[in-house]
């Protein structure tokens, strides 16, 4: 498999806190990859560390075949949380910027998105709305032609219509520059719309990992009489359960055929396949990562 970014035994200490730790993880070339996971989950620290901008407390990490750090920062393109750009310069200066600092910079793929947008090259920065310096930073990722683009939560200062066009653009850059992109969001509609594989990291540790196809065809709703969870066949991967005192309902992961008639069967959609995920308490036995890939 030719990954974009590969971590064994990754970590990040602050002080006494690990704010990411034991992370193992693969990531293929060509995805679109979305990683989820509640607040301080450890999303922008995996990031960060991806980049170079963090280095690890202990593990290894390597993007585009080498360890992660400056070497690699010419393939990559990080637009960091908070979408950051110089106040006091111009559009136009960023841009500049960007050709003096890439080597691969598309000048002309930069020119035409600032004019699609609408947005005034003279305009400084710092008068930009949220959503508009997103879509600078946006613009400065994509055009230096990365290999790996790395957005962190890029779309959260965006109202839904100007999300919905910062994903189509994203799309459309995609499709046309063959890049590997990894982005971090809270909104699981948005990663439906626009990625094929998804990571969930819950408590600084990878929960699953996998395209996103392929999970949704081995995860399942089973509901039915109540129902101890440790009764079912071992290939059924229980992900999460809840009882009354009469019913059961579980979230399971197989991909065998559930042959037991006394449930009734569902698929899930990709929200509660992530809910159910997220709502799983990190014990020493939810700790191994789940990769399913076909
Ligand atoms: N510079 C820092 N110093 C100390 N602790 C930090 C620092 N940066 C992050 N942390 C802690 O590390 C943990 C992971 O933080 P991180 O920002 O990676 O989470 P996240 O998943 O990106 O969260 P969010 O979804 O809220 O952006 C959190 O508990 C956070 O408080």
């Amino acid at each position: 498999m030719n990954t974009v970014l590969q971590a064994h035994g990754l970590g990040k200490k602050y002080g006494r806190r690990w704010a990411l730790s034991d992370c193992t993880l693969e990531v293929p070339a060509g995805r679109v990859v979305g990683l989820v996971g509640p607040n301080g989950a450890g999303k922008s620290t995996l990031l960060n560390l991806a980049v170079g901008l963090l280095t690890p407390t202990s593990g290894t990490i390597e993007v585009l075949g080498s360890p992660a750090g400056t070497s690699q920062r010419a393939k990559i393109g990080f637009v960091a949380q908070d979408t950051p750009t110089y106040s006091r310069l111009s559009i136009a200066d960023h841009l500049r910027l960007g050709a003096g600092l890439n080597p691969n910079w598309d000048d002309s793929l930069a020119q035409a998105r600032i004019q699609r947008l609408g947005l005034n090259p003279k305009q400084r920065a710092g008068r930009l709305s949220g959503g508009q310096r997103a879509q600078l930073a946006l613009t400065l990722g994509i055009s230096k032609r990365p290999e790996l683009l790395i957005l962190d939560e890029p779309v959260a200062a965006l109202d839904p219509l100007a999300r919905r066009e910062f994903l189509q653009d994203l799309m459309e850059a995609v499709a046309e520059q063959e890049l590997s992109v990894v982005l971090s969001s809270h909104l699981v509609s948005d990663v439906e719309r626009s990625c094929d594989y998804l990571v969930v990291l819950v408590d600084s540790r990878v929960q699953i990992s996998g395209e996103i196809e392929t999970l949704l065809a081995t995860h399942y709703r089973l509901s039915g009489p109540r129902r101890d969870e440790k009764t079912l066949p071992a290939a059924q991967h229980v992900i999460s359960a809840s009882h009354t005192d009469r019913q059961s309902t579980l979230v399971i992961r197989t991909d065998q055929p559930i042959l037991d008639p006394a449930w009734t069967v569902s698929q899930l959609s990709l929200e509660d396949l992530v809910l159910a995920y997220m709502g799983r308490a990190v014990t020493p036995e939810s700790r191994p990562v789940l990769e399913v890939q076909r």
